[in-house]
């Protein structure tokens, strides 16, 4: 939960004073991030899980320990503040000589230390600053005393660009007020939004562990601050899934594996990478559509994403093989840039090529297997189906969606045959991936498909209902808003 504004935009040619180099090579940019916290022993939040998420996201971090904890799965067992002198000592370190993008805060356990921050922060000016006030840990230890309560209010959350509490810390930041609802978690962030901050966003315990390191990471690589969330919400997701299963300590509080994307799925022997629920709102782009309201596809997408789509494929029939992979790779930094996943209709050697997320292919396309062996196991591959029995092969075939259709009769697809809604629930029912529908779906008839309400169906993968539109942005948030009714009402 967000409240609206702009982030300062960081210069577009800065790049780190740290590389010296003598020769007129080119100097690499590296996002540089600082940040100022707790050590936690047990490496599940703090300094360590800080370090680990820069690292699994390309960031450098540098680090200010501002108090060393004895902790793990089971709690805090014990806390020692480092003297505010020495916490100092490190700021100034660090902060005369790196350029940082971002600084973060996490635990600040004393007045003193904040006042040093404080002090350091006006002698050497930081581009961003996010503030996680760190108050309570998860398993519920105090980690700052209600001491600080007045220094963050008054001097630290109004230069903040961002505060990232928990609700209970919310609630301690606003003198205790009740927040166990939605409803009053977002009046909360609209109270603590008046006391200076540009965003505020109020973490439930659940989905936004690890939060504020994430928003990390993602604004020193130059991402806005939506982006910035929606990506940091989308890795904590896969990281707890992927960590449910795992064993780490005996404690209720195990760490989440801040390094998934870069270990295998012992199942299936590939990265668990794709969140089914990125299905929601599938954006299918049409060549013929672009061209007929003059847009590039570059266009097409970026107005897709802004109105909510969660996924895009490039289905670009026409295009030529070379102007194609120009435009699919400007795709691809863009999807990226925005945390959504980009995938290629039918082109295996352009999704190579352009190194995008991953591909759809269809019954008469190269088979799922070898598509597989091709791509590797990272990468999302979608395979269209019509029968319990094509459902069955996609899954031996190791492919991490189906999309079923045609639901409705389209003119998008010629000769495609219609399965109906009736034909879509069997399918949904026999598969043991997740599902995608499509084929002539749109803000009128989409709650009707979402209604079939078997579990396997995550989304509506449409093309004429957002492309063949002259406003892309305005029936894409038509359809968004709607499908998230429809959610409410299953
Ligand atoms: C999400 C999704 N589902 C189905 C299709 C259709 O793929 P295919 O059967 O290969 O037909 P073409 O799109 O290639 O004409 C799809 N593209 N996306
Ligand atoms: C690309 C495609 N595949 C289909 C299938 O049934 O597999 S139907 C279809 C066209 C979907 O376009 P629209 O949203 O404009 O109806
Ligand atoms: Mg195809």
């Amino acid at each position: 939960m967000y409240s609206l504004g702009g982030i300062r935009s960081l210069p577009a040619n800065w790049r780190s004073t740290t590389a010296s180099m003598t020769t007129t090579e080119s100097v690499r940019k590296v996002p540089q991030v600082l940040t100022v916290a707790g050590s936690d022993s047990g490496a599940g939040a703090g300094i360590q899980a800080d370090l680990k998420v820069c690292a699994a996201r390309g960031v450098y971090c540098a680090s200010v320990i501002t108090a060393v904890t004895a902790q793990n799965t089971r709690g805090v067992q014990s806390v020692h503040l480092l003297p505010p002198e020495f916490v100092s000592e490190q700021l100034k370190s660090v902060l005369s000589d790196f350029e940082f993008d971002v600084v973060k805060t996490g635990m600040l356990p004393s007045t003193e230390i904040v006042e040093v921050l404080l002090q350091n922060l006006s002698e050497f000016p930081v581009r961003a600053l996010v503030v996680d006030p760190v108050m309570v840990s998860t398993s519920g230890h105090v980690l700052a005393g209600s001491s600080v309560l007045s220094i963050f209010r008054e001097r630290l959350l109004p230069i903040a660009d961002i505060i990232t509490p928990n609700v209970k810390e919310a609630s301690a930041l606003l003198g205790g007020v009740k927040i166990e609802t939605v409803e009053e978690m977002r009046s909360a962030a609209k109270l603590l939004h008046e006391m200076g901050p540009r965003f505020v966003l109020v973490k439930d315990f659940k989905t936004f562990v690890e939060c504020g390191t994430l928003l990390l990471a993602e604004l020193a690589k130059g991402s806005s601050m939506l982006s910035a969330v929606k990506v940091a919400k989308r890795f904590v997701d896969n990281a707890l899934d992927y960590s449910k299963d795992i064993v780490i300590g005996t404690g209720k509080q195990g760490p989440f594996d801040h390094f998934f994307s870069l270990k295998k799925d012992p199942q299936s022997s590939r990265c668990s990478i794709f969140n089914p629920d990125d299905l929601f709102l599938y954006a299918v782009t049409d060549s013929r559509m672009n061209k007929k309201w003059n847009r590039s596809i570059v266009d097409a997408v970026k107005a897709a994403i802004e109105g909510g789509a969660t996924i895009i494929q490039l289905r670009e029939k026409e295009a030529e093989t070379r102007e194609f992979l120009e435009e699919a790779k400007s795709c691809v930094g863009i999807c990226r840039s925005h945390g959504v996943c980009l995938l290629i209709n039918d082109r295996i050697d352009i999704a190579l090529a352009c190194d995008a997320d991953g591909v759809h292919v269809g019954q008469s396309d190269m088979p799922v297997d070898l598509v597989r062996s091709l791509l590797g196991p990272d990468k999302i591959i979608g395979v269209s189906c019509k029968t319990p029995e094509q459902a069955h092969q996609a899954w031996k075939d190791g492919a991490d969606y189906i999309g079923s259709g045609g639901v409705f009769p389209t003119n998008t697809k010629a000769n495609n045959r219609t399965i109906g809604l009736d034909g879509l629930k069997t399918v949904c029912e026999a598969s043991q991936l997740p599902v995608v529908a499509i084929g002539g779906i749109g803000i009128s008839n989409a709650v009707s498909v979402m209604q079939i309400n078997t579990p396997n169906l995550k989304g509506v993968a449409v093309v004429s209902a957002l492309f063949d539109q002259e406003c892309v942005l305005t029936q894409t948030k038509k359809l968004h808003k709607t499908l998230e009714e429809s959610k409410k009402e299953v």
